[in-house]
């Protein structure tokens, strides 16, 4: 099985629930859902012509929509080759799910690491039991692209993306009548740091008594 790297690095987890926790970054390229605020955009299409080797996706930085044909074994091997402190790897894109990461997560674990995933939801989530589930629901969606019940119901936080009031009401639709048996601890982000957003998820929070999650890296300008 290999899945197309767009870039792999490490840095503090900046977002949800793992915030201030250091973690390299396995960022895969594709996706259809097509969020007129992504800040990850270069990662959308998956363009043969974009293909480079393996090398030239590890620890560089900058928006390209490059990527490397990584098998699930040799990300493993360099994962777990020594260079990194960190042991919570988290896995995002582009939409990671749309790959199987049920090898990739099992191998991880089993050589002592935690694996995070970070998924909008709109594709069935492929993991070991043990992956810690991030689904960030993007409702009505260009691609008409439904947030599956399965996504949500594996979801262990749900991280959903706000600016303005309208957002909140999508999210309480969402929700509504979809049983959540792992009762994911639900955060409000404020869509690219804006002020406003900002406000109104704070104050949603506290009326709800949700969790807060800001893009910490935005405001301490790493990756
Ligand atoms: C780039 S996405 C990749 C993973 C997956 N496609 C998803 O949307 O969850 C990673 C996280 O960044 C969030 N995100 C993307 N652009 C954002 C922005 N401009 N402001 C706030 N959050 C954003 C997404 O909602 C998601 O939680
Ligand atoms: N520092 C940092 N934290 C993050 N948490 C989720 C990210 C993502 O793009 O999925 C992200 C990212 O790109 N950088
Ligand atoms: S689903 Fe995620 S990667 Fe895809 S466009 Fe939306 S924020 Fe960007
Ligand atoms: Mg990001």
């Amino acid at each position: 099985m290999s899945l197309p790297v767009n870039e792999l690095f490490e840095t503090i987890q900046g977002e949800g629930q793992f915030t201030g926790v250091p973690a390299v970054f396995v960022r895969l390229q594709g996706c259809p859902v097509g969020c007129p605020w992504c800040d990850t955009r270069h990662t959308w299409e998956l363009d043969e012509a974009d293909e480079v080797a393996r090398e030239g996706v590890i620890g560089i930085s900058g928006d390209t929509p490059r990527w490397a044909s990584y098998e699930v074994e040799q990300l493993v091997a360099l994962l777990t080759d020594g260079r990194f402190r960190a042991r919570h790897l988290v896995i995002t894109g582009g939409e990671p799910c749309l790959y199987d990461l049920r090898a990739l997560t099992e191998q991880m674990h089993r050589a002592g690491w935690r694996c995070q995933v970070e998924t909008s939801g709109c594709a069935e989530v492929k993991v070991d039991d043990h992956t810690w589930v991030t689904v960030s629901p993007k409702i009505n969606m260009k691609g008409g692209l439904p947030v599956l019940t399965q996504a949500l119901q594996r979801a262990d936080e749900i991280k959903h993306p706000v600016a303005l009031e309208k957002h909140i009401e999508e999210l309480d639709q969402l929700l509504q009548g979809v049983a959540l048996p792992r009762k994911p601890q639900i955060c409000l982000q404020p869509i690219s740091t804006q002020k406003r957003a900002t406000e109104m998820a704070i104050r949603v929070c506290i009326e709800r008594n949700w969790r807060l999650s800001v893009q910490t890296h935005k405001y301490l300008n790493i990756d």
